[in-house]
Formats: C-alpha cells, sequence, structure tokens
C-alpha cells in the first residue's frame, strides 16, 4: 500500500510554485469539445489525476488529446461520440462537465450519474434546470442522464437555486452555442467561472458579467479552438500557506495573485499568521502561538469549503476554542475521526466542528478520506510527535502534484512509500542472498 511518512516537528522555509488550477482546467478541457474547428493549445495544465481522467473521457469520445510538458493539445474537430461512461464518472465527478458542450454542439449527450460522493450528495438538478430552459428534453433512469435538442439550444433566463459552480460552468458553455441570449441569475463567481469565460471568449463566445452574479451570453453559431494559459491553484496555494504557517516557518507561496486567496489571508491575519505580498508571490510567516477564531465555508468570495479540511489542521494547533461551520457540502467532516486519531480534541454539532486547541497532535496511521482531508492530514503531520503515516493517496493525487516532493523541499521530513515494492524487494534480495 502506498503511503506517506511525515515526521514532525521541521519548520518550513523557501519558496514553491504554485500549478495550474485542477478546478479550472477540468471544465477548460472539458469546454474544448465545443470547437468545430481549430485545435485548443491549454498552458499550465497540471500533471493531476483528474486531467488524466478527463483526457481519457474526451479521447473515449473520439476527441485527439495530447498532453505533453504541461501543455494540453485538444483537437474535437473528427467525428465523435455523445456518451461519457460511468468509469469515468466514477473516477471524477467534474466528468460531468462534457454535458453541456456535447450537448450544444451535437445536440445529445449521455453521461452516467455521478451519485454521492465523500463530501455529500451532490446532485445535478441545477445543470439539468439550465438545458431544460434552453429547450432540452431530459431523461434520467438506469443510472445515466440523457439529454437531447431538436436543433439549436435557446437562449433563456435562468435562476439557480444555488451558485452552483458546476452548473455555472454546464450552463455558461451550452449557451455559448445557443440561439439567442442567456442570462444566468445567481451563479457561481469562483475565478474558475471567470478563467472559463475568457477561454470561451477567445474561442469566439459572447459572455459577459463572469465573475459577478449574473453572467449574459448572446449565442454564436460556431466556436474555434483557442490558446490559453490557465489560472495558478488557489486552493494549492492556500494549502502551502496552511504549511508555512502551522510549522512557524517563512515559505514564499509563488505564482498566485491574492485576491484569488483573499478570505484565506483574512482568517489567517486574524490566527495572527504574517502575510505578506510580494512581487511574485505571497510570503506567509507562522506565529509561535495562534489565535482561535471561527470560520464559515461560503460560495466565492466567502472561504472555500476546499480550504476548510486543512484550515481545521491549523485551526487544532490555536489557542482556545474554534469552530469550523461547513455550509457548501452537508458531509464534509469525514477526516474529523481521522484528526481524532492524531489525538485531536473535536466534536461535530450538526454543520459545526467544535475544537480546544492547541492540540498536542500525535502521529498515526490515518487515512485520507477525500483529497483536501488527505492534504490536512499530512499538514498537521508536520507538526505532530512522531511519524504520521497516511494511506488512499488516490484522492491526494487527483489534486496535488508532488504534494511530499514540494513539502520536502521546503525542509519537511517526508517521504512517499510503496509497502508493496518494498516488500517485493526485500523478499527479491532474500532469494538471490546468499549467506
Ligand atoms: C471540479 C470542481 O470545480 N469542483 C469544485 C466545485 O464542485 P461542484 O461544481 O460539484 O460544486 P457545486 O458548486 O456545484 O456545489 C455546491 C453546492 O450546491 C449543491 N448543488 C450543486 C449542483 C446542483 O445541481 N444542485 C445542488 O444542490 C451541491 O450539492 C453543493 O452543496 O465547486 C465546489 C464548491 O466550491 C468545490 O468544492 C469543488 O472542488
Ligand atoms: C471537492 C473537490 O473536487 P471535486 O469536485 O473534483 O470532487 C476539491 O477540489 O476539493
Amino acid at each position: 500500500m502506498e503511503k506517506i511518512i511525515v515526521r514532525g516537528g521541521r519548520q518550513l522555509k523557501g519558496s514553491v510554485k504554485v500549478e495550474g488550477a485542477k478546478n479550472a482546467v477540468l471544465p477548460v478541457i472539458a469546454a474544448s469539445i465545443v470547437a468545430s474547428k481549430g485545435k485548443s493549445v491549454i498552458h499550465n495544465v497540471p500533471a493531476l489525476a483528474d486531467v488524466f481522467t478527463i483526457n481519457e473521457v474526451l479521447r473515449s469520445m473520439g476527441a485527439e488529446v495530447a498532453f505533453d510538458n504541461g501543455a494540453i493539445t485538444v483537437d474535437a474537430t473528427k467525428e465523435m461520440t455523445t456518451e461519457a461512461p460511468f468509469e469515468y464518472v466514477r473516477k471524477m465527478r467534474a466528468s460531468v462537465l462534457v454535458l453541456g458542450p456535447l450537448l450544444a454542439r451535437f445536440g445529445h449527450a449521455k453521461v452516467a450519474l455521478p451519485g454521492g460522493c465523500a463530501i455529500g450528495s451532490r446532485p445535478i438538478d441545477q445543470h439539468l434546470k439550465g438545458f431544460e430552459a434552453m429547450g432540452a428534453s431530459v431523461q434520467v433512469g438506469n443510472g445515466f442522464v440523457e439529454l437531447r435538442t431538436e436543433g439549436r439550444l435557446q437562449g433563456a433566463k435562468i435562476y439557480l437555486d444555488v451558485p452552483s459552480v458546476g452548473a455555472t460552468e454546464n450552463i455558461i458553455t451550452a449557451a455559448a452555442l445557443a440561439e439567442g441570449t442567456t442570462i444566468l441569475e445567481n451563479c457561481a463567481k469562483e475565478p474558475e467561472i471567470v478563467d472559463l469565460a475568457n477561454y470561451l471568449n477567445k474561442m469566439g463566445a459572447k459572455i459577459v458579467g463572469a465573475g459577478t452574479e449574473t453572467i449574459r451570453i448572446e449565442g454564436v453559431e460556431e466556436l474555434t479552438g483557442a490558446e490559453h494559459t490557465m489560472i495558478a491553484d488557489r486552493i494549492e496555494a492556500g494549502t502551502f500557506m496552511v504549511a508555512a504557517a502551522i510549522t512557524q516557518g517563512d515559505v514564499l507561496i509563488e505564482g498566485i495573485e491574492i485576491e484569488h486567496v483573499r478570505a484565506v489571508v483574512s482568517k489567517m491575519e486574524e490566527m495572527g499568521v504574517i502575510i505578506k505580498e510580494e512581487a511574485n508571490g505571497i510570503r506567509v510567516i507562522g506565529p509561535e502561538k495562534l489565535t482561535a477564531i471561527d470560520v464559515k465555508t461560503l460560495p466565492h468570495p466567502g472561504f472555500p469549503t476546499d480550504m476548510q479540511s486543512q484550515m481545521m489542521a491549523l485551526m487544532l494547533c490555536a489557542e482556545g476554542t474554534s469552530i469550523i461551520t461547513e455550509t457548501v457540502f452537508e458531509n464534509r467532516f469525514m477526516h474529523v475521526e481521522e484528526f481524532r486519531r492524531m489525538n485531536a480534541k473535536i466534536k461535530i454539532e450538526g454543520r459545526s466542528v467544535i475544537m480546544e486547541g492547541p492540540t498536542d497532535l500525535q502521529g498515526a496511521e490515518v487515512a485520507a478520506t477525500d483529497l483536501r482531508a488527505g492534504a490536512a492530514l499530512i499538514l498537521a503531520g508536520l507538526i505532530a510527535d512522531g511519524y504520521t503515516r497516511v494511506t488512499e493517496l488516490k484522492h491526494l493525487d487527483r489534486g496535488y502534484v508532488n504534494f511530499h516532493g514540494k513539502l520536502e523541499a521546503l525542509g519537511a521530513d517526508i517521504e512517499r512509500v510503496n509497502d508493496e515494492v518494498f516488500e517485493e524487494a526485500a523478499a527479491a534480495m532474500e532469494e538471490t542472498t546468499t549467506y
């Protein structure tokens, strides 16, 4: 079994470069299907398991996808099928982001229903509401959702009941090829939405208002592949900000725009962390003592749910009572049980977690319950007494490139090992050794 083993006690120092944003690149790759002419070239793409999965989804439907040296080239101009099988959706929910592009370009899309996951039930009703408003028929059955439209989708006025990131992405991509104008209200305002709109506009779309709660899309007849460079990953950046703070370290996080991590900066400053904006990134200096605070996750520009578990690791080290309230997903506290194994005094009350600190964190064998939980447990391991062994690394690999290697370069005592490889090597040695 693969594990990351970390021994606590090292202060992190130096600089780390942030990758392209996972949650921006997945919708951009999915949206590249809308181009009936030309290739798209996407730069600053992180080599993540999720990126490999979305590439496979596109290839399975007939697109040509090449990933070389941080750049992806997509050619979706050849014949394509319009179905994404369960094997991919099961691996990665973001596979549902092909629904909008397929429907708008080919008039048909069939994708396995994503189902729930470790952080909540995650329905797609708002995506479907948007497609229906644009004239699509929606059929749900046998574990699939199937969408059809006779002729082009029609522009519509759509109000989202919740500002869903995925629904906003699916709907603006579909509306880019619809006939007439679409006005999407109460939509998500995340930086990843702005990045997607910028990419679509380079392809010839007419989208205004991305980053605000109302987006207006004038549909066009055809879109052409375009060149685009992905924004930096604000969640990876936030994760390294916690790594610096929790170890009383001093780390420059390169390539991130402070505007994209404003909520995380504010809450960490409240805890006493020193944060300086520098020419090429953000410098984070951890204090000797952290102050207890309360955090509530919210849609952007609120505190991101994808930073909740990493922030929990930091808050466990603060003096006094801290509370985290999770309002975005109904069940994103699976990591609490793992933190308890590390000696955290922590309880769940409804949608809140209450912690008494500072915790005398102790190394333990723990499992990553989702990708951010995996990162959070490693962060806690950086200051825990003794060795922390984190398993279920498949989750971590969905969202972090070489996480242990980057921490090691900052001075952490950390390694990634594969027990099976060790066991096989040990067995082989025994076989070949003569006494
Ligand atoms: C690949 C990607 O970008 N993933 C991010 C995206 O996920 P994702 O796009 O799946 O998240 P959403 O913004 O859609 O979900 C937010 C909330 O809305 C609810 N909802 C969503 C859609 C819908 O049709 N009906 C509905 O009720 C969800 O159950 C959840 O409670 O945004 C989340 C919220 O910032 C992040 O945690 C994920 O990392
Ligand atoms: C929850 C996340 O991603 P996904 O929506 O792909 O599961 C995340 O990035 O933290």
